[in-house]
């Protein structure tokens, strides 16, 4: 079987299953990031409020250097805000030191880049196992079980370099969820892959999803906000606008 259609059949059979009440809610108020100083300072982002409830799906559009990354690292505790404040899955991250982001980010954030960023020396099974054992979260018995709930059962002992764009995306979706993260970030995460690979991610995106999980994603392809339930839009480091789908599509409907 093609392993989109493998990843479609998983995405469906998962959604047969009962859902978890919804969590990943986030807010934020005022929030500036300036990068650089005096002349070359840039101000990535320039007072951004923004509401997101437990459990929605956010699609965050923009051009480029609107300040998309730069509001998904500020959630994800990757750097900190200048000012305003922060609050993420009931956490807020205001004024926390680094060790506290460092703690917030094992325990409550998954990551998901475009370029996959696996570990190329080590299998997909282990660079799950990898991701347990850095953050002390998961148990390593649990890897087969997720990569099997993305459709790479039979790719588990793989090297990355042995998998196509597609399956690396899986497993980093996998590695991502094996902490259970409240909230999923996701920069890009179909940048690298063809349609219907980039479809079959999105899928599994929904699924973790539908299943009560926050899911934040940036991306530049407008045809992905169809799956949103919130759709942000930046400009300028700001948040240009927010709209709310009343039916967000299933993934499989998207195309671009
Ligand atoms: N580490 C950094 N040092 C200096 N400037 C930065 C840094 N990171 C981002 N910037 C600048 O901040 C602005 C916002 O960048 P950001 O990456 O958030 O935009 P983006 O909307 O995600 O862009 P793209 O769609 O091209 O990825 C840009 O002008 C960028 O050049």
């Amino acid at each position: 079987m093609a392993d989109t259609e493998a990843a479609a059949k998983t995405a469906a059979a998962a959604g047969a299953q009962t859902h978890a009440p919804p969590r990943g809610g986030v807010r934020l108020r005022g929030v500036t990031k300036t990068y650089g100083s005096g002349e070359t300072a840039l101000r990535a982002l320039d007072g951004v409020d923004l509401d997101i409830e437990p459990g929605e799906l956010v699609v965050v559009l923009g051009p480029s250097g609107s300040g998309k990354t730069t509001l998904l690292n500020v959630i994800g505790g990757i750097e900190p805000a200048d000012t305003g404040e922060i609050s993420v899955a009931g956490t807020e991250l205001t004024g926390r030191p680094p060790k506290d982001l460092v703690a917030f980010r094992r325990e409550r954030v998954g990551f998901v880049f475009q370029f996959f960023n696996l570990v190329p020396t080590l299998t997909a099974r282990e660079n799950i196992e990898a991701m347990m054992e850095l953050t002390g979260r998961g148990d390593r018995s649990g890897a087969p079980g997720l990569l099997g709930a993305v459709g790479l059962s039979d790719r588990m002992d793989h090297f990355p370099a042995q998998l196509s764009g597609g399956q690396q995306q899986r497993v980093s979706l996998a590695r991502a969820l094996a902490t259970d993260p409240d909230l999923l970030l996701a920069d890009e995460p179909t940048g690298a892959l063809d349609v219907a690979t980039g479809t079959s991610v999105l899928a599994l995106l929904q699924e973790t999803n539908r299943q009560g999980r926050g899911v934040l994603m940036v991306t530049h392809n407008a045809s992905v906000a169809a799956l949103a339930h919130l759709v942000v839009t930046m400009r300028d480091g700001r948040v240009e606008t927010v709209r709310r789908n009343a039916a967000p599509a299933d993934a499989d409907t998207v195309s671009w």
